[in-house]
């Protein structure tokens, strides 16, 4: 038996592959655990400075397992626990490196789900994303009634909240759901081209600026500015930025430390 998810490293970038392709990469709790690890990795490995998520077989994800759902269904066998943090699903917590997702085929309900906790989207072009819960009389805990407005224009999230229509990519893209369409086949190659390019630049300045993203949304401006210029000049301090200005005057590929 294949396992449900592949994690694979390539220099520096951590490849997680979700693995059911006969579901349409449907999410199991193996799947899940193997996805948290991951991430687990991917924020504590230094080495690694970028991530890709992708689905095997055509496909993204499509979401929780409905046939599991109907011989143990969670609103049953539920224990309690506090759903407002998911670690495989990056609800309640971000990577601390950026995520590349590239979608082929659907990224359905708990796959679009997840797909809002990446933080540069490419898609192939018979892509579709969707957040359908509300068609099975599921609510999305992925995250999306709280994230999903926060993304894309207002009157688009509530539409594909409330009717569970499929997005084409084109439209996902034109909404701001994803950021590149690529030929079908081509969403992995053109997410590792996305994820080299990050991964060739200044480590602490990435971070610091994901981090940056991360710790002023929602913040009145000034107050943002304030953590901004925290974060930012330690970063100056760092004997990266000697080397990239250097770098340039030399006439060569700076060499990052991460320090
Ligand atoms: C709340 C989250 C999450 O948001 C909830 C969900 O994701 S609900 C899932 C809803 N999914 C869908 O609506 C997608 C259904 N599928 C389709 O619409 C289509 O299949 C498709 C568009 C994806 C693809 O269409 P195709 O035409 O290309 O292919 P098709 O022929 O239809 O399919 C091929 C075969 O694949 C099978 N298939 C497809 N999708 C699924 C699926 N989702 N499940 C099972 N099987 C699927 C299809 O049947 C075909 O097979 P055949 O044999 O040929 O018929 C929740 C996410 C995770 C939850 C947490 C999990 C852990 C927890 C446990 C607890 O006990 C407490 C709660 C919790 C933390 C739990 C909380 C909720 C989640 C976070």
């Amino acid at each position: 038996m294949e396992p449900h998810a592949l994690v694979e490293q390539r220099g520096p970038i951590l490849i997680v592959t979700m693995n059911r392709p006969q579901v349409r990469n449907a999410l199991s709790a193996e799947m899940m655990a193997i996805m948290r690890d991951a991430w687990d990795r991917v924020d504590g490995d230094p080495e690694i400075r970028a991530a890709v998520l992708t689905g095997a077989g055509g496909a993204f994800c499509a979401g929780a397992d409905l046939r599991a759902m109907t011989q143990s269904h969670p609103g049953d066998t539920f224990d309690g626990a506090d759903l407002s943090r998911i670690d495989a699903l990056l609800k309640g917590r971000r990577l601390t490196k950026p995520l590349v997702a590239a979608v082929e085929g659907p990224a359905v309900a708990g796959g679009t789900e997840i797909l809002q906790a990446t933080d540069v989207r490419v898609a192939g072009a018979s892509a579709r994303f969707a957040v359908s819960e509300a068609r099975w009389g599921l609510f999305p805990l992925g995250g999306s009634a709280v994230r999903l407005v926060r993304q894309i224009p207002y009157t688009i999230a509530v539409e594909m909240l409330t009717t569970g229509r499929q997005l084409s990519a084109a439209e996902a893209r034109e909404a701001g759901l994803i950021g590149h369409v690529v030929p079908d086949g081509q969403a992995l190659t053109k997410a590792l081209e996305l994820a080299g390019a990050i991964a060739a630049n200044g480590p602490l300045a990435v971070q610091a600026i994901l981090r940056t993203i991360r710790e002023t949304e929602g913040l009145p401006e000034n107050d943002a500015f304030a953590v901004e210029s925290k974060i930012g000049m330690a970063v100056f301090r760092s004997e990266d930025a000697k080397e990239g200005p250097r770098a340039f005057i030399e006439k060569r590929p700076p060499e990052f430390r991460g320090r």
